[in-house]
């Protein structure tokens, strides 16, 4: 197996990158910051990587964006086609093909608008599937791996496996899927499927949720040549009904394909060294850190009007979902509030969740802000300026900020699933290496005991609390080691840990 990742490394990859937001042009979740960072990273190995992404109204760039095909989509049977431009985006190493196709991608939001998904976007997303496919016909780019990312790609191994199936162009290209978030499965109507034909045809696809709906995610997960979950952990939870959102004996079904490589953090973006987001850079040695740490507070507690005093501060920085588990923390909130802390949550989403935040903040403006926006520089801001960062998530398939936070010296408390268990260490189980807290029970009582256990440590053994920040400050996740490992995975090297995961579980 290693000899022959090491003749077909030789030559570098031609790899399409098919992903619905990209960190710098578009973005609502973690999805966009790994379709930034990995191409980014496989790019640097050498490799030649292309991105594919919708062109939406509010693109990032869209000033410097040049055409450089102007075609249509025909789609046989169909007596009819679809006309759209590729618009080369102005970016770093990677070309970013934005596809223009503005009766589906000029609108004032990605999915949704006052929290209702578009009508159509089972249609929308079909397209961004159909057309990653067509323009590489018509650009001449051959890909030998094409890479998608979540429900919103999710037929692109479907067409690669029925109406590609005998196209000599795509003869050698294989298809992977990886799966950020699988409660999102991309559901629709078949009668949102008229571009893809084929799916209506044959409807023993193994993407169908009911006779009249199918499931891109499903589709995707089913004709995929191989398919990876965002941590190890993630994978082998996908292979449970709980951990797969219903979806487990799609995943068993692919259980020995099934990867899980951890996601990179992008130290390039994320590093109080070089943060030009934040009010003082800092190090990792004890007198910067505290420095920084202590400056960043202050201009955190005047950017979001809570006083300037020295207590410990608990951030979190989220899209308001039950994922990311508000609703453990919320009914907790005002007990942890009678301490002597702040707490600040930056995020946008629910109103429901939006609405029981305010009202706390109403009550305990002293302590506690809820900022209703979302905002990167301020992302950054709540990074290096709180002590802990709450992840009570329900489930997390990787989670992108505790790595953020422990680059900052900020100490995670998280549950543990997905991705966190793989990524922080607990102070009770391993205290010398640790580098947070990690809990199990899905309940408020159980990260109120978490919460209250870190301010402990904070107050009473403040050195062990400076230990753990110079442990968590030397965590590394790096994007160039999870790139080596999708390589591997796309040459159908060795099998990763997972699939031994895997196998227990399924009894293989
Ligand atoms: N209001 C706000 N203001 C500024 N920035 C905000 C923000 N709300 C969210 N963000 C940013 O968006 C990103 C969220 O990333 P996550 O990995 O936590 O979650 P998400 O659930 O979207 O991604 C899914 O995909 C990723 C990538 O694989 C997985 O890590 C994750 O577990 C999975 O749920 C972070 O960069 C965060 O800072």
């Amino acid at each position: 197996m290693a000899t022959k990742k090491t003749s077909l490394t030789k030559h570098p990859l031609k790899i399409l990158f098919v992903s619905s937001e990209v960190e710098g042009f578009a973005k609502t979740g973690g999805l966009a910051d790994v379709a930034k960072s990995l191409p980014a990273a496989l790019k640097k190995m050498g490799h030649d990587v292309r991105i594919v992404m919708p062109f939406y109204q509010t693109i990032n760039g869209k000033d410097n964006a040049v055409a450089i095909l102007s075609t249509e989509l025909f789609v046989e049977p169909q007596p009819f086609a679809v006309s759209y431009q590729v618009m080369q985006l102005d970016e770093g190493n990677v070309p970013v093909y934005a596809l223009d196709a503005p009766q589906y991608y000029d609108r004032p939001e990605l999915y949704a608008e006052n929290n209702q998904a578009y009508a159509d976007n089972g249609e929308r997303f079909t397209f961004l599937s159909a057309a990653s496919l067509d323009l590489c016909e018509k650009l001449g780019f051959q890909p030998d791996v094409i890479h998608c990312n979540d429900w919103h790609t999710g037929l692109i191994p479907f067409l690669l496996k029925t109406r590609y199936a005998e196209s000599d162009f795509f003869a050698k290209s294989k298809s992977v899927i990886t799966i950020h978030n699988a409660v999102f499965k991309g559901v629709f109507n078949y009668d949102q499927y008229s571009l893809i034909p084929e799916l209506i045809q044959r409807r023993y696809i193994n993407a169908e949720m009911d006779p009249s709906h199918i499931s891109m995610l499903k589709a995707g997960v089913a004709y995929a040549d191989k398919v990876n979950a965002v941590s190890p952990n993630y994978a082998s939870e996908l292979l449970t009904h709980l951990g797969s959102h219903g979806m487990e004996a799609d995943f068993q079904n692919r259980a020995k394909d099934l990867y899980g490589i951890i996601n990179g953090c992008d130290y390039d973006d994320w590093n109080p060294e070089t943060d030009a987001h934040i009010k003082q850079k800092f190090k990792a040695n004890k007198v910067s850190l505290a420095r920084g740490k202590k400056a960043c507070r202050r201009d955190l507690q005047k950017q979001v009007n809570l006083p300037e005093l020295d207590v410990p501060v608990y951030g979190m920085v989220c899209r308001l979902t039950e994922q990311k588990g508000l609703h453990y923390l919320i009914p907790v909130l005002e007990d942890f509030l009678l301490n002597d802390v702040q707490v600040v949550i930056v995020g946008t989403g629910d109103p429901t969740l939006a609405s029981a935040l305010r009202g706390i903040s109403e009550q305990h403006s002293d302590k506690f802000a809820f900022v209703e926006t979302y905002s990167n520089p301020l992302a950054h801001c709540v990074e290096a300026g709180v002590d802990f960062f709450m992840m009570p998530s329900e489930f997390e398939p990787c989670g992108l900020n505790q790595m953020y936070s422990l680059a900052y010296g900020t100490l995670p408390i998280v549950r543990s699933v997905g991705g966190l268990k793989d990524t922080v260490i607990d102070f009770d189980q391993t205290p010398l290496v640790a580098t947070g807290f990690i809990y199990d029970a899905p309940t408020p009582e159980a990260l109120l005991i978490k919460l209250q256990r870190s301010l402990l440590l904070y107050c009473q053994r403040p050195q062990e609390f400076k230990r753990l920040q110079q442990n968590a400050m030397a965590c590394k996740f790096n994007w160039a080691e999870s790139a080596e490992q999708y390589l591997d995975m796309y040459l159908g090297g060795e099998q990763s840990l997972v699939n031994e995961i895997c196998n227990d579980k399924i009894g293989a």
